[in-house]
């Protein structure tokens, strides 16, 4: 099948567990929960989004008619050197475009693959890190991975229905946007007092770094 891809940049993997980690972004087009347009925001299923996923003019991105290519201009977007090749799909929302060829196809070229997912959609088998971000009312269908990153404060989530579910990984990251610092006090306070949660800082906004 096509991709269509908004943009491929190289830089630091900002928030989570993995944060530091030198990694090629491949951000997808479109989301299954966010028309992407400014008008349709107050009536979305994700109404916080901090991200432009439309269209296909960022840089590096474009359609690509098959996984090699795409997976070659992941390659060529590279700039880690020899080892620890790492791929974050995301997007918009990933797990609408990413399927088993692609998959392979960078796999070939020795990446390792990340997702960041909204969780409605089941992950395809094969990904090596699977970050789940569960979103207000919308149905959780991918109920397990390697780290479950909650955007804090949601209306409607509780954190402690979420903690048992098997994921290596707990955070809570806190919503960027007008209330942005007291929505960081109170992710602090929760984790003091839920030791089973971490802090997620997007780093790569502190960094203004992409
Ligand atoms: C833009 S989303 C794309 C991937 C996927 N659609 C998802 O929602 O997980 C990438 C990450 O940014 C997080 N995010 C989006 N808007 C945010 C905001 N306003 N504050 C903090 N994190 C946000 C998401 O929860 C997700 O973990
Ligand atoms: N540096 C950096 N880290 C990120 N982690 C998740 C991101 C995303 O938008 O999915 C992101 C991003 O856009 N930039
Ligand atoms: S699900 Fe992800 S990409 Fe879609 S609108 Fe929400 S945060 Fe943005
Ligand atoms: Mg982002």
């Amino acid at each position: 099948m096509a991709y269509a891809v908004k943009e491929l940049f190289h830089t630091l993997q900002g928030e989570g567990a993995q944060a530091g980690r030198a990694a090629v972004f491949c951000r997808f087009a479109g989301c299954n929960l966010w028309s992407g347009r400014e008008e349709d925001r107050a009536s979305a299923a994700c109404r916080f989004c901090d991200t432009d996923f439309v269209g296909m003019d960022g840089p590096g991105g474009g359609r690509f008619a098959e996984a090699d290519s795409l997976a070659e201009a992941i390659g060529r977007t590279w700039e880690g050197g020899a080892h620890a090749r790492y791929v974050v799909f995301t997007g918009g929302e990933p797990l609408l475009q990413l399927d088993a060829p692609l998959i392979d196809a960078v796999h070939a070229r020795g990446f390792e693959i990340a997702v960041e997912t909204n969780g409605t959609l089941q992950a395809p088998e094969g990904i090596d890190w699977i970050c789940v971000s569960p979103k207000g009312a919308n149905p959780l269908v991918q109920r397990g991975g390697h780290e479950l990153k909650l955007v804090f404060p949601q209306a409607g989530i509780d954190p402690a229905a979420l903690a048992d579910l098997p994921f290596r990984h707990r955070f809570l990251q806190p919503m960027d946007g007008p209330a942005q610092a007291e929505n960081t006090r109170a992710a602090v306070e929760y984790c003091r007092r839920d030791a089973r949660w971490r802090l997620s800082l997007q780093t790569h906004k502190i960094l203004d770094i992409p």
